[in-house]
């Protein structure tokens, strides 16, 4: 089956260029100026004419099926794939979660059970490490044979996720013997949990209180910890979700020294702010994640950051709670909010508004949604560039549309959104995962059980 684009503007992270694609079954078959192929070349021709052609997004943080705070993120692997393909994101690099007192290894079968069948989408793992121990350290060598190469720890969340300095370290010593990547959560939750209580303790018990308990400070010192750690074992370091203008001068001054330190951000971090955290009544728990919210003025620096590499990728760290019941397991305690917010639809919409307000370029767009991603976890260039060879996941976006971001709209597995009512210009018309049509202005006409299990090679991406 050979699918021909035609008149479109291909874009990469160098730039943009008028360009026709030739697909054949799964992979990119040719690149070439408009015209050179007949449209009798094809079975199918696609007119891209007034679009961008641009590589399908790799979301590298999402948590499907999540087990948090009492509950489980609510969109499985099947519809939270399903919503990603609606968004142009094409691959997902997903958490599996090592419980304490359990194996790497098992874990890792326990979530090929979760995904393996039930994705419309390519997807890999990472994997959360929460128990160190001499087991987990050398499973840790057999996580990245089986192409999970890299680790997430928690500074933050005592007694559920949480490593001491000591354990990563040791997690860290062996990432750098592996060539793998420690992923952090970068936020002090030993100080943190003494300032929550302190607030329940003096009967503040809203929403907002996640956020002023959660001082952009204490992801600053812990950011700075984590990039010490790694200095000193010579482990390369990928902070996740940095929300802080504290965070972001620390790794860009690692950055500065040479060292391999990274850091990605998120949607809900350049648009959202503590003050949706403080909206009336107990409406602030849609926005409880961990980093909080931040003050507005953070905003700018993050999209600065992004420009300059010191953010090389944009993520969603989506984790959907339904309002209606999960959310309310924190009605009288904000610590029992389960932390998480919705938002893997529409990651490649909300960077390209930010193209439209002048705070990206094109190419900025394209490299830190996709192909950052697929070279700093090992999957480039199989994914994140359009190119022969390459597999065809490749979105054709509409930048001149507009759409109204809803919950009534979305096809995310979760009761609200977290950016109802936004207005955005651009819009996905047609997005195909190796080569296969699966969304397209006549709907979703993928099927779940499509996307495969992307076996990862180590980080190509050096700073
Ligand atoms: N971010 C968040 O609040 N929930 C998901 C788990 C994590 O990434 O820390
Ligand atoms: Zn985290
Ligand atoms: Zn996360």
């Amino acid at each position: 089956m050979r699918t021909l684009i035609k008149n479109g503007t291909v874009l990469s992270a160098t730039g943009a260029s008028a360009a026709d694609v030739l697909v054949d079954g799964e992979t990119i078959a040719a690149v070439a100026r408009p015209g050179v192929f007949a449209d009798d070349a094809a079975d199918t021709v696609l007119d891209a004419a007034g679009r961008y052609v641009l590589p399908g997004g790799i979301d590298a943080h999402t948590h499907m099926e999540m087990p948090f705070g009492g509950t489980f993120s609510h969109d499985t692997f099947a519809t939270g794939t399903t919503a990603a393909a609606w968004g142009g994101t094409t691959t997902i690099i997903d958490f599996a979660v090592q419980a304490k007192g359990t194996s790497l290894l098992s874990t890792m079968d326990k979530w090929h059970e979760k995904a393996d069948g039930n994705c419309a989408i390519d997807y890999g793992f990472h994997m959360i490490v929460s128990d160190v121990n001499d087991t987990t350290l050398k499973e840790m060598e057999s996580c990245v044979s089986a192409g999970v190469s890299s680790f997430k720890m928690f500074m933050a969340y005592p007694g559920v996720f949480y490593s001491t300095d000591g354990e990563i370290l040791l997690a860290m010593q062996k990432a750098r013997d592996t060539g793998s990547t420690i992923m952090m959560h970068a936020e002090n939750g030993i100080a943190i949990d003494e300032l929550a209580a302190q607030a329940v303790a003096a009967g503040r018990t809203d929403p907002v209180q996640h956020g002023l308990t959660r001082p952009p400070e204490l992801e600053g010192e812990a950011t700075h910890r984590a990039i010490r750690l790694a200095k000193v074992t010579g482990a390369p370091l990928y902070i996740v979700h940095l929300s802080a203008a504290q965070a972001l001068a620390e790794v860009a001054a690692a950055r500065g020294e040479g060292q391999n330190v990274f850091a990605e951000t998120c949607p809900q971090y350049l648009y959202l702010s503590i003050e949706d955290l403080a909206k009336p009544g107990f409406e602030g728990a849609k926005y409880v994640a961990s980093p909080p919210l931040r003050e507005k003025h953070h905003q700018t620096d993050l999209w600065r950051g992004l420009r300059t590499n010191d953010l090389s990728v944009v993520s969603t760290d989506h984790c959907p709670f339904c309002f209606n019941d999960q959310k309310q397991l924190g009605a009288n305690d904000f610590r029992a909010i389960p932390n998480g917010m919705p938002g893997v639809e529409h990651r490649m919409d909300l960077l390209h508004q930010g193209v439209v307000a002048g705070e990206l370029s094109l190419a900025r767009w394209v490299e830190t949604c996709a192909t950052t991603p697929a070279r700093m976890f090992g999957l480039y260039p199989r994914k994140g560039v359009i190119a022969p060879g390459s597999d065809a996941d490749i979105v054709i976006y509409d930048p001149k549309a507009t759409q109204t971001l809803s919950a009534d709209t979305h096809h995310m597995n979760v009761d609200y959104s977290a950016y109802e009512g936004l207005e955005i210009t651009g819009k996905v018309e047609t997005v195909l995962s190796r080569g296969r049509v699966v969304v397209s202005p006549d709907g979703f006409s993928g099927s779940t059980g499509h996307g495969k299990f992307l076996s990862r090679d180590l980080c190509q991406y050096l700073n």
